[in-house]
């Protein structure tokens, strides 16, 4: 999204003529430079700098923090218009070496659903597809089945198909009471078309979720050495459990969970990670003037790379269409990836509304982050958006940061095997780092 933002934590896209926007891609000119809180913390910086020629290099821009395989229940080497696993082709800037398409049949029956809402035609252009990040990991996303012009559609949804979580706002627990109310109820209802898309959707409790610092246990977001993603964390756990007593718990009419107990704040976190994961803020009608918060089918399947030239485009709004456009070249095989945030979201935001990191090779993502703590950029979502972090807080990161070196947090990484607690680890190493460089 060339400024687009899965979320509504912060919300999402944009572009040229298009209606679909994005809280996340309003653009903060930095302005002010604080050299005076390194000089307070000299032997912080010295100890960064010692460290730094210590640390090992990055991966690509796709690399993980989370380390478990994802289940690939049913994916065949048999291809969804005839032709197998797609190799080859260079992604906006992902190589895909081999990539097995999604044929489970969770996933044809998702692809009837397209077919059967109007969208049949994306599946000759692009099908859902499982890309090795690592050698135990897959990342499903979407893929190109074969080459698609610069300017072209690449995923045209038909808005009907969309579900229209209500207008925007600055609150991810209301649309995620929404979501999770409408979950339960297809879910539990027999035969409901939409039950095709929601089995697509990562499961309550599932890995994907597991990333994001809501899920986090104690121990992990101590070892973030953030005390502001900790304290932000801790307000929106807090803000869904009032949600979940004002709005689910008192509502006598609130559907069950999918196994016939009640629902729990724990689904109600989980409604509201999809949402801060997947969601997109969607201009309406352009005489009404309203945003809508949209879940679009296969579009939010698409996945983040910071250098995708990809635009998002649309409006939500009767016989409307939500589309991805080609923002340069795209050959069979590549990766039809997206860029999260707008292009302005560090990897405070990356771990806390998506779930992994951002580990290209640029370090943008955590370049962001440490200017932040620097006083050179101002917050981007989140508590004090708009505002440059106050010398207190700056102070307090730096300082819980500073103590441990880079070389202790590798030591310590090497030891790990949960995956939260290695996130945090890759967090405050990245972190650590582009203080340095920036
Ligand atoms: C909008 S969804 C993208 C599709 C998702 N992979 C799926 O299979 O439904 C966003 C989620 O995908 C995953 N994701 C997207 N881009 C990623 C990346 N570059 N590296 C790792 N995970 C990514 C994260 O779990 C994120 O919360």
């Amino acid at each position: 999204m060339t400024t687009t933002t899965f979320s509504s934590r912060r919300h999402i896209l944009i572009v040229a003529q298009a209606f679909i926007v994005s809280l996340a891609s309003r653009n903060y000119v930095s302005n002010a430079f604080a050299p005076e809180l390194l000089s307070k913390h000299p032997y912080f910086v010295r100890q960064l700098r010692q460290d730094h020629g210590t640390t090992t290099s990055r991966s690509s821009s796709l690399h993980m923090a989370k380390t478990t395989k994802k289940k690939n229940s049913g994916s065949s080497s048999t291809g969804l218009k005839g032709f197998g696993s797609v190799g080859g082709g260079s992604a906006s800037s992902t190589s895909v070496s081999h990539v097995a398409l999604d044929r489970s049949k969770e996933a044809r029956a998702f692809y009837d659903f397209l077919e059967k809402g109007n969208a049949g035609d994306n599946l000759s252009r692009c099908a859902l597809g499982f890309f090795p990040i690592s050698k135990d990991f897959q990342l499903r996303g979407v893929i190109a089945l074969k080459p698609i012009k610069r300017g072209d559609v690449i995923i045209r949804i038909p808005y009907e198909l969309a579900v229209n979580l209500g207008q925007e706002g600055a609150d991810p627990t209301l649309p995620a009471v929404e979501l999770l109310r409408d979950y339960c109820q297809t879910m539990l209802s027999d035969g409901a078309e939409k039950e095709a898309y929601y089995r697509m959707l990562p499961a309550f409790g599932g890995e994907d979720c597991m990333g994001s610092t809501d899920f986090f246990s104690d121990e992990a977001l101590e070892a973030l050495q953030s005390p502001l993603i900790v304290e932000e964390t801790l307000k929106r756990r807090e803000k869904v459990q009032t949600r979940f007593q004002l709005d689910v718990a008192t509502d006598d009419t609130f559907p069950t969970w999918i196994d016939g107990n009640p629902v729990t704040a724990q689904h109600l976190l989980w409604a509201v990670w999809l949402i801060t994961s997947r969601v997109l803020t969607v201009q309406g009608n352009a005489e009404e003037g309203k945003s809508y918060r949209l879940l679009i089918p296969f579009l939010d399947m698409c996945n983040h790379d910071r250098s995708s030239s990809h635009i998002l485009t649309g409006r939500a709004e009767s016989g409307g269409e939500l589309k991805v456009v080609a923002g340069s070249n795209v050959k069979k095989g590549d990766a039809i990836d997206i860029c999260y945030g707008g292009g302005m979201a560090g990897n405070d935001r990356f771990l806390q509304d998506y779930g992994f990191l951002d580990d290209g090779s640029d370090h943008k993502a955590y370049n962001m982050v440490a200017q932040q703590l620097l006083g050179k950029r101002r917050i981007v979502e989140g508590i004090g958006a708009g505002r440059f972090l106050s010398e207190p807080d700056r102070i307090k990161s730096l300082e819980e940061l500073g103590k441990t070196s880079v070389q202790d947090d590798q030591n310590i990484l090497q030891s790990l095997t949960e995956p939260s607690m290695k996130s945090a680890l890759k967090y405050r190493i990245g972190i650590k780092e582009a203080l340095v460089r920036n």
